[in-house]
């Protein structure tokens, strides 16, 4: 090796060594940099924000978190007593340090929903797993986007649309009485145990795949779908490691970003929907331009979606708008409806009077209700609908976080830390803040002592709604389609779909408990919080279903 190869190889690596220094420092300098902002926007908070009572911090890492979680449907339960403790907002410690403003005061309420997607935005975990796995569709836009994606949805939602997708509803639960009488038949009983939350699921799945894109998954054809796979495979995320890094993702959200047998799973999920969407798109935009009479045509919400597009090339709906949105309508429509329904059979069991007279009531109907009957002329199925999706809401927690500063409202005062009472709090940009939607919907300060009850009564007493309970706004005084702009756009749509089921399983037939009244129930987990029978694996719930004989 000569002197200048020499002096080449140590210049060399005297500067990779440089440049390494370069990079460690730079790191550091960055990782001070974040640290100092990170300090400052704390500081900037507490400065600007009501410091409110609350719970002591059980632990470090998870704040409440990870108690309210493991809790499951008695996570409610704890918000509502430390309302009763801390008063009407007060906050609780979260993940890493951070702590969240929680609401139970129905004046908040509003005007926190009254501001949603504008000053109230979805967290940056919220809208990194919204976007990973369904896409830039309306659950994950916010703002000026949010508005115009909705603006373009709703039509396909009216009243008259809805009532052109009754038919649907019908079609998918009378496939689903076909195969229960079948059951029932084989097993050479009047009843058979059914394990109901399955063909719940089935329905709803088959009907928003119709009703939603003409697209018939085939599930009650007993079909397997890579859709119904993928939700499963959410639903088992609630396993121990998993809500411990759900839980830290919540301060640092590269964390989803770590490749999973989900991520694969959703991968499956956009192929299939990309399927679907290019064979919806090509049909709906050819008979549009066919002028195929609307009697014939596709009434699905993307199909009415898509023939409402411009001419105007600027203004089409691109591919993936549409798989977006077709994805919004699964995530939002599917598990939602399936759980409620399921509820609604466990309850029905356990209340064998309220069925009888729910029987009752459709039965004096004669044939199956038409969409105005199902509407305004069968007030207790109304109220057991009702009653449903107040006790058992499939949706219970949201966190938000503000965009910019605020002062929110109240209709009692609450003393702050320092003692001080106050008729209002100050809530600085990036403040988190979380109502529980299971904790409003049952609050006995709101709905009075018998709010835990299921009591279809109540909707039909007089004075069933307390007073409290009509400040909070949102349909029928409930939380569980939340309020505001991100209102669910589907409900009229599900609590359709919700009518339509019952009625034909409630007339043709008589649900029980399997294992009699002392049957146990518990919370297993689907995406969402589903009711299950204790001992069962998965999210099981048999019930004996027995065919009803006039
Ligand atoms: C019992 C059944 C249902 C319940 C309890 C429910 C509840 C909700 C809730 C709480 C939201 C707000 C979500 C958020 O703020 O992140 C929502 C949004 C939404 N729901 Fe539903 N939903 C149900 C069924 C449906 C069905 C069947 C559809 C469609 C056919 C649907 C379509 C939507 C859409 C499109 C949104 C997004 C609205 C927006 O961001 O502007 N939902 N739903």
């Amino acid at each position: 090796m000569n002197a200048s190869t020499v002096a080449t190889n140590i210049y060399t690596k005297v500067s990779e060594s440089a440049r390494r220094l370069h990079a460690v420092d730079a790191a550091l300098a960055l990782t001070a940099l974040w640290a100092v902002l990170t300090a400052v926007r704390a500081a900037r908070r507490r400065l600007k924000t009501t410091q409110l009572r609350g719970p002591p911090n059980p632990s470090l890492l998870y704040g409440v978190g990870k108690d309210v979680a493991e809790a499951t449907d008695s996570g409610a339960l704890m918000y509502e007593a430390w309302a009763e403790e801390y008063g009407v907002v007060y906050q609780v410690p979260a993940t890493l340090g951070q702590t969240k403003i929680v609401l139970t005061d129905p004046r908040a309420i509003a005007h926190f929903y009254a501001r949603e997607t504008w000053t109230y935005v979805l967290t940056p975990l919220s809208k990194a797993l919204f976007e990973r796995g369904f896409g830039r569709g309306l659950l994950w836009s916010q703002g000026e986007s949010h508005r115009r994606q909705r603006k373009s949805l709703t039509p396909a939602f009216s009243n008259a649309a809805i009532r052109k997708l009754a038919p649907i509803f019908y079609d998918s639960v009378y496939k689903a009485k076909g195969a229960w009488d079948a059951l029932i038949e084989a097993g050479g009983n009047d009843s058979a145990i059914i394990e109901v939350q399955s063909w719940m699921n089935h329905i709803s799945l088959d009907s928003i795949g119709i009703a939603g894109f003409s697209h018939d998954f085939g599930s009650l054809d007993g079909k397997k779908t890579s859709v119904t796979e993928v939700f499963d495979a959410f639903g088992h995320s609630s396993s121990a490691i998993n809500v411990v890094l759900l839980l830290l993702s919540q301060a640092f959200p590269f964390i989803t970003r770590i490749p999973t047998s989900r991520s694969k799973l959703i991968r499956r999920l956009n192929a299939t929907i990309g399927e679907i969407s290019a064979v919806l798109l090509d049909r709906t935009r050819k008979e549009k331009e066919l002028g195929i009479a609307d009697e014939k045509g596709d009434h699905s919400i993307i199909g009415l979606l898509i023939k409402g597009e411009s001419k105007d090339a600027e203004l089409r709906l691109s591919h993936e708008e549409i798989m977006a949105q077709m994805k919004v309508l699964l995530l939002a429509g599917y598990e939602t409806t399936s759980v409620s329904l399921t509820w609604a059979l466990i309850e029905l069991s356990r209340n064998p009077d309220v069925q009888t007279k729910l029987r009752e009531e459709l039965l004096l109907i004669g044939g199956d209700p038409t969409y105005e009957q199902l509407t305004s002329s069968l007030p207790y199925l109304d109220a057991v609908v009702h009653e449903t999706l107040r006790v058992h809401p499939p949706l219970q927690e949201f966190t938000r976080v503000a965009a910019e500063d605020d002062v929110i409202p109240l209709s009692q005062p609450v003393r702050t830390k320092s003692g001080k009472v106050v008729d209002h709090i100050s809530v600085a940009k990036d403040t988190l803040i979380l109502i529980n939607v299971a904790c409003i919907n049952r609050s006995a300060a709101i709905w009075g002592p018998d709010a835990k009850v299921w009591k279809p009564e109540r909707w039909l007493e007089e004075d069933g709604i307390p007073k409290k309970a009509q400040e909070v706004q949102g349909h029928r005084h409930l939380l569980t389609f939340v309020d505001g702009p991100r209102t669910c756009l589907g409900k009229g749509f599900s609590v359709t779909e919700f009518k339509t089921v019952l009625s034909v399983l409630v007339k043709n037939f008589v649900f029980e408990l399997r294992d009699g009244p002392e049957t146990k129930l518990e919370i297993g987990r689907g995406i969402l919080p589903r009711p299950k029978l204790v001992g069962e694996v998965g999210t099981k719930t048999p019930l004996r279903v027995r065919r009803f004989e006039a």
